[in-house]
């Protein structure tokens, strides 16, 4: 399999402090790869230093084997940035026609209007779609020039369910002729289903890499959860090691924990009043806690 992408020891410093921290990464042809961390992880620098926008502080960034800043490179690339931006007085048929002229082989309107479920909407101005049909038209241009690296920054903000679905459908379609995935998302549950490969970032330094089973079968991150007693409080649940977050529901409590071992041994020691005790694996989103945990 080839190399789509590689960073090696990319830092990108503002005013002083690492916004992208000493980062490599290989990511190799045909894989969907989520980019996660909380807010401010550097997800957006590290991608946006992918695509040639910005240069890293050390390091270097190789793009389809060349850099991301030369056009031929950018020629065989689609990105679908926060912020998709639409040419005035233009519809939506014309916008995706005015990017399709800028490639050689261009997917087809009639393909790229199916899969961003704009068929209803070519006719119509793209500056008057609303929120969730924009991000589908900025699809449709990263989609454009059938490209072989595509990027997606939090794509399916606004989209509704039945968008949403086709969106992933198409993603893992274009994974399946080979072309190379990588996504930003906050919807964990969406990075579970559709990445082959997550790739998780905290203070922009990289803190777990694998599959999604792999994400949550290494990390210790599980819930316990059990009916209180009266004496049970928030507070007392707070100070207790390894207590990443509590979710109350009655006097059924829910602790999510960066250690469940440590945490059942505390509870038992301070006896708690506890009963119909059960201890959980989490899914991505309590890996992904007790992974930004352990790091802060
Ligand atoms: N142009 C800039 N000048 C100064 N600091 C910046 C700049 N761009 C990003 N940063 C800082 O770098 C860090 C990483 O930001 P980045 O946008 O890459 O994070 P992110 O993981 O994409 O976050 P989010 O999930 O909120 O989009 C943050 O602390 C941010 O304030």
């Amino acid at each position: 399999m080839k190399t789509a992408i590689q960073l090696t020891g990319v830092s990108k410093i503002f005013k002083g402090k690492p916004a992208v921290d000493n980062l490599s990464l290989t990511i190799q042809e045909g894989t969907v790869v989520a980019l996660l961390g909380p807010n401010g992880a550097g997800k957006t620098t590290t991608v946006s230093m992918i695509l040639g926008l910005q240069q890293p502080t050390k390091g270097t960034v190789k793009l389809l084997g060349g850099d991301p800043r030369e056009q031929k490179v950018r020629n065989r690339i689609g990105a679908m940035l926060q912020d998709v931006s639409v040419i005035d007085g233009l519809k939506v048929s014309e916008s995706i026609n005015l990017f399709r002229s800028y490639y050689e082989k261009p997917l087809t309107l009639d393909y790229l209007l199916k899969v961003s479920n704009l068929e209803n909407e070519k006719d119509k101005i793209a500056s008057s779609l609303s929120g969730g049909q924009q991000r589908r038209l900025g699809f449709a241009l990263a989609l454009a020039g059938d490209p072989e690296v595509i990027f997606l920054d939090e794509p399916t903000v606004g989209m509704d369910v039945t968008s949403r679905q086709l969106f992933w459908d198409t993603v893992r379609a274009m994974a399946g002729r080979g072309r190379t995935i990588v996504l930003t998302t906050h919807y964990l549950d969406e990075a579970d289903s559709v990445a082959d490969r997550i790739v998780v970032i905290n203070n922009g330094k990289l803190i777990a890499d694998g599959t999604p089973s792999e994400i949550k079968a290494n990390t210790t991150g599980r819930i316990i959860s059990f009916i209180a007693g009266e004496s049970v409080t928030t507070e007392k649940l707070l100070a207790l090691p390894c207590v990443t977050d509590i979710e109350w529901s009655g006097r059924k409590v829910k602790l999510s924990s960066s250690n469940t071992d440590q945490l059942i041994v505390a509870l038992i020691e301070k006896r708690f009043e506890m009963r119909d005790i059960e201890i959980q694996s989490g899914g991505l989103e309590d890996a992904f806690q007790a992974l930004v945990h352990q790091t802060k």
